[in-house]
């Protein structure tokens, strides 16, 4: 069991003020006063939902070690410690790394930001390292994972007391290097503060989250937050084709390095063929296939090459081994119907960018003869701008649309329909209808499918369940089209 005294976890922490002794040993950090009791230092941290100050008493009842906050309560509890500080988030952070070791400085960890591509690009180095011999870990919306042991993840990035535990397992295990996504909301609330990194990964900025980040300029800040905190010894390498992949690297003391498919850059890569079996790039001159599809899935590979050689690996063994990786989990994933042939797409794309460049890549690579039938719905309690844009999205882009449920969360899966269906234009109405229930919706693109047809079903991706009113139901897009085309023998 971890047991350090409090001052030892405050080095990198700015305190404003502190009462109480500060030699207590601390057992355990918390930021839920729900897990309080002796030995605990709880942080209490001000969310979107409510305010840890507001349990701090409570916590204190239960017997607690340390309190640390940015306002103090009225009384003082005379056996517990006090600190006050400026940030909470920020506090919580340094003393997550302080507890666990600064396991971060133990290891070559890579961060990838971005809206899209950053699952794909961090399981995609995760598996190229971990072919090139090292032990490696992973940190991702689809899971975790040291070396081949899986550990189911809650969030894209955990909170920084869980993401410090993760990374001391990692080099407990011998892990050389740690590949994570840094979402943006990992960068605004502080999960990542305090961590050393040996690269940040930029991948792209389009629209998403604006329900969290208020306006498009404060989600830019997140994530260009997380380059300004890189430090001179580590790369940051960004897309060069990106209209923000620029802005990303002004203030940063990291090594400043660019990839591009377009123009000049570090690492440079030309499109010679996006076709069904896979993409065929040149790359630093040397000319590959790959079996990932789509053009967005070029910049994927030569970001994740560009991070490979960044880190000291020869390019030919690194091009050699990508060749041959798959896609991440739920990442245009096929499943082929056994009678007629029809081609199954589930793929994660739930913002517009990521379904658009979805829809392309299938307009590009099919026969003039195959038809596109999508079925798309966008999450409850998230973005409800990106909506009416992605169901005009998808109605233009394909040849029939089934607006359907995503995870509805604790909204009303027929006003999130509304929503989709008032960015359809006339014109393309006639191609839409709305299924609210997703597995009926699937049915019916089914259904509508002729052999050899394309039915992309779009937003879930590796999710195996459906989120209504804070239940999660077992829900598996992969697994209902396949038992969908047994049962319509299709
Ligand atoms: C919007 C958001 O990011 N919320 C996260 C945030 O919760 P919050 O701000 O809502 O917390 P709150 O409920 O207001 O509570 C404030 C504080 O009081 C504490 N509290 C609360 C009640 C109590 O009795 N006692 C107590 O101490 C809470 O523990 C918390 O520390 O802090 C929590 C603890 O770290 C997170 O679990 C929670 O993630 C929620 C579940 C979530 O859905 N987050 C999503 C949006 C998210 O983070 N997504 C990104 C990826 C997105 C992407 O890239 O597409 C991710 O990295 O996963
Ligand atoms: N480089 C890219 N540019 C644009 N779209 C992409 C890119 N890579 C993947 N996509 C699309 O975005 C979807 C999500 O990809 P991925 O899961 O890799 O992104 P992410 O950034 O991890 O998403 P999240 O924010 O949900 O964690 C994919 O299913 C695909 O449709
Ligand atoms: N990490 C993203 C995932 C969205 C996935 C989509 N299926 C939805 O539920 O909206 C989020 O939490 O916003
Ligand atoms: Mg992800």
């Amino acid at each position: 069991m971890i047991s350090l005294p409090l001052f030892s976890l405050l080095t990198d922490v700015t305190v404003l003020a502190q009462y109480g002794p500060t030699d207590v040993p601390i057992t355990a950090l918390t930021l839920d006063s729900r897990e309080a009791g002796p030995g605990v230092a709880f942080c209490a941290l001000r969310g979107t939902a409510t305010d840890g100050h507001k349990f701090i008493e409570a916590a204190v009842a239960q017997g607690l070690a340390a309190v640390v906050c940015e306002e103090l309560p009225a009384v003082l509890h005379p056996a517990t410690s006090y600190v006050l500080v400026k940030d909470s988030g920020a506090a919580l952070a340094h003393m997550a790394a302080a507890f666990y070791g600064h396991p971060s400085r133990q290891l070559k960890l890579i961060g990838v930001t971005g809206t899209n591509g950053k699952t794909t690009c961090a399981t995609l180095l995760h598996k190229l390292l971990r072919e090139l011999g090292y032990h490696a870990g992973l940190l991702s919306t689809v899971q975790n994972q040291i070396d081949e042991e899986v550990i189911p993840a809650t969030h894209t990035t955990p909170d920084a007391i869980r993401l410090n535990a993760l990374l001391a397992r990692m080099v407990a295990a011998g892990c050389t290097h740690v590949c994570m996504e840094v979402s943006s909301h990992a960068v605004a609330q502080h999960r990542v503060t305090g961590l050393r990194f040996a690269g940040g990964v930029f991948t792209n900025l389009t629209h998403d989250h604006l329900d969290y980040h208020g306006t498009f300029d404060n989600y830019l800040k997140a994530k260009k937050g997380f380059f300004d905190a890189l430090p001179k010894t580590a790369f940051a390498l960004t897309n060069a084709d990106d209209k923000r992949g620029p802005v990303m690297l002004q203030n940063t003391a990291a090594r400043r390095e660019t990839y591009s498919l377009r123009g000049a850059a570090t690492f440079r890569a030309k499109l010679i063929a996006n076709e069904v079996h896979g993409l065929h790039l040149e790359i630093d001159g040397r000319e590959i296939l790959f079996r990932l599809i789509g053009v967005f899935n070029a910049y994927n590979l030569l970001a994740v090459y560009g991070a490979a050689v960044l880190l000291g690996e020869d390019p030919t063994e690194v091009l050699t081994i990508l060749s041959g990786l798959t896609t991440a989990p739920g990442r245009f994933e096929p499943v082929v119907s056994e009678k007629q042939g029809i081609t199954g797409i589930v793929d994660y794309a739930h913002t517009p960018d990521a379904l658009e460049n979805v829809l392309q890549t299938l307009l590009e690579i099919r026969q003039p003869s195959q038809q596109i039938i999508t079925v798309v719905g966008c999450g409850g309690n998230r973005d409800a701008a990106k909506r009416p844009i992605m169901a005009n999205l998808a109605a233009r882009l394909s040849n029939q649309v089934i607006l359907t449920a995503d995870n509805p969360r604790f909204e009303d899966p027929n006003d999130i329909l509304a929503q989709m269906q008032a960015g359809v234009t006339a014109p393309d109405s006639a191609k839409v209808r709305t299924v609210a229930d997703r597995r009926e919706a699937i049915q019916t693109a089914v259904q509508l499918a002729g052999a050899n047809d394309i039915v992309l079903v779009a937003g879930k991706g590796h999710e195996n369940y459906q989120e209504i009113r804070g239940v999660k139901a077992p829900f598996d897009d992969k697994l209902i089209l396949t038992e969908v085309f047994a049962a319509l023998g299709k």
